[in-house]
């Protein structure tokens, strides 16, 4: 059985992360990392710069093997069953990788052909995700034509053409005006909330953080507390979660402590 379902036959994490560890040559960049996702959860993967946020979303998308610690994505174990576990997986990367010169839709026809979907599926169901993100009408236009929030809806439109169950997001919202962060940020958790999509966002910018977010804190590697809000809080001496962070994430509060 490549998916497990867990000895209570509960439905699996969307993502499964246990004892994680990757370096860079002598340079460790994460440590016994563990980790979950659930269907329908929206997870803030909050981390100062070097935290090795990029470098675990490089793991679970297969860029870099795994050595150390295992990776299942609805249950499917990436080094065993790496087609099943990515075939669920859409990203939105942290470098913008559409093409400026091609349309909206030909960005979109392009990556619904490389997944191997028909033209007109592949159409079909560009359009519709350009609807829901408000830019159908733009469609014929060349992406250089759009501004960077924009750009950034078009990215996560074509991370969302294969019908991913789990959807990982790195900074996405770096560089955007505050109106067009809170466009992301809201399509992106009524998605969880009504259709059940997992999110993983990775950011340094705790206002992302609402106070139905789950939230893991990674530093230097290393998670540094885990939960909903008030866990977080809780874990990081209480105060406002800025506060908590501060301390969370300062060597030597935690050394201390
Ligand atoms: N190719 C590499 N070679 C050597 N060290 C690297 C490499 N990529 C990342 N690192 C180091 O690994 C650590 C984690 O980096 P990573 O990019 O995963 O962090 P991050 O949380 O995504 O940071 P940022 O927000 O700056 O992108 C950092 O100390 C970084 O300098």
């Amino acid at each position: 059985m490549a998916a497990s379902h867990g000895a209570s036959g509960a439905a699996p994490p969307a993502l499964e992360v246990s004892g994680l560890s990757h370096a860079y040559g002598p340079k460790h960049a994460l440590h016994d990392v563990s980790l979950r996702v659930m269907p329908g959860e929206f997870t803030v993967l909050l981390g100062p710069n070097g935290a090795g946020k990029s470098t675990l979303f490089a793991l679970v998308t297969r860029l870099f093997d795994a050595r150390q610690g295992s990776i299942r994505i609805f249950g499917a174990e990436l080094r065993r069953h790496p087609g099943q576990a990515l075939a669920q997986l859409g990203v939105v990367f942290q470098q913008p990788t559409l093409d400026p010169d091609l349309s909206l839709r030909q960005n979109l026809a392009y990556s619904a052909a490389l997944h191997g979907l028909s033209r007109a599926e592949g159409r079909r169901r560009a359009e519709q995700e350009l609807a829901r993100i408000g830019l159908l009408d733009r469609a014929g236009d060349a992406v250089r034509k759009l501004s960077g929030g924009q750009r950034r809806r078009v990215e996560m439109a074509r991370a969302l053409l294969t019908r991913p169950r789990l959807l990982l997001m790195d900074e996405p919202t770096v560089g955007l005006d505050a109106a067009s962060r809170s466009f992301l940020l809201g399509h992106v958790r009524r998605l969880c909330r009504e259709e059940g999509l997992a999110v993983l966002w990775a950011t340094h910018l705790i206002d992302e953080v609402d106070e139905n977010s789950r939230l893991i804190v990674l530093q230097e590697g290393r998670v540094r507390a885990s939960g909903g809000l008030r866990d977080v809080l809780a874990e990081g001496g209480g105060g406002t979660l800025r506060e908590a962070f501060a301390r969370l994430t300062d060597e030597a509060w935690k050394g201390g402590a």
